[in-house]
């Protein structure tokens, strides 16, 4: 497999303190990857590194593109939008006064990148068909489950279809990666459950590497093919789900509370 994203010795500092030290990480392509820890571990701190939000103290990260490796360190967030690497977030960023259909289509002004045209060529062919004569809006919508509120301001509409636009708004973008930060926050037991089919309809259908921050360990053991675990800062654990419910390390970071499915 090749390492889509490598991320090397990466630390962050606020302060004293280490939010993220010395971290070694790789995402390849076309994995689902999840991030686990307690609460301040360091998870979004590090998805804010890795997409330029927040600027690191020191490490490496590299992204394998089509033509060569790229070092992510140091520039700007919407460069690295452009190169590939989309995200939600943990408190959901939509234009809540403008419809489902016009928050797909701002995200999509950025889209017309020279990388855009190269992504496109990723998705199957009935998706690049869309994208390529104009109807990549109309298919995001119908693909998310979001036609029937398309013309309705973003705003008023339940949490868990607030959740799936910021979803379809980051696929909208044909990134290589996404990185959700713990998209079932908030969401009932219905919601999560179209929330699993939909973050696998991501990697089935629109050949997405994701990169999933999440609590419910019951949705990580089932989804993921690996783990990584923080704590203090540190990567911990990795390995699939089997090895990481009987890590002894992971299974004292969560103070003797365990990680089940
Ligand atoms: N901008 C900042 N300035 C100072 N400290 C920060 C800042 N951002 C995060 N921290 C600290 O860094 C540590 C890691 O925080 P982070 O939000 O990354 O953890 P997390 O694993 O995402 O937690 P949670 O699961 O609760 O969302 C925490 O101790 C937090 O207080």
């Amino acid at each position: 497999m090749m390492a889509l994203l490598t991320v090397t010795k990466l630390s962050k500092q606020f302060g004293g303190l280490d939010a993220v030290a010395d971290v070694d990480m790789h995402v390849d392509a076309g994995e689902l990857v999840a991030l686990i820890g307690p609460n301040g571990a360091g998870k979004t701190t590090l998805f804010n590194l890795l997409t330029g939000v927040t600027p690191a103290t020191s490490g490496k990260v590299t992204l394998t593109t089509a033509s060569g490796k790229v070092a992510l360190l140091g520039k700007r967030p919407s460069d690295i939008a452009k190169l590939g690497l989309a995200r939600t977030f943990q408190n959901i960023r939509l234009f809540s006064k403008l419809s489902v259909r016009d928050n797909l289509q701002a995200a999509m002004t950025h889209r017309y990148h020279e990388n855009f045209f190269a992504e496109i060529l990723r998705l199957p062919a009935y998706y690049k068909k869309e994208a390529l004569v104009g109807g990549w809006t109309d298919a995001l919508l119908r693909e998310f489950d979001l036609t029937a509120v398309a013309d309705l301001d973003a705003g008023n509409l339940p949490y868990g279809t607030q959740r799936r636009v910021e979803i379809a708004r980051a696929a909208a973008t044909a990134p290589r990666i996404i990185f959700l930060d713990e998209p079932a926050a908030g969401m009932n037991p219905e919601e999560t459950a179209g929330l699993r089919a939909l973050i696998e309809k991501l990697r089935t259908d629109f050949q997405l590497t994701v990169v999933l921050i999440e609590h419910d360990m019951s949705l990580v053991m089932n989804l993921a093919e690996r783990i990584y675990v923080l704590d203090h800062g540190k990567m911990i654990a990795e390995g699939t789900p089997a090895q990481i419910q009987k890590d002894p390390a992971v299974i004292a970071a969560y103070l003797g509370g365990g990680v089940h499915a």
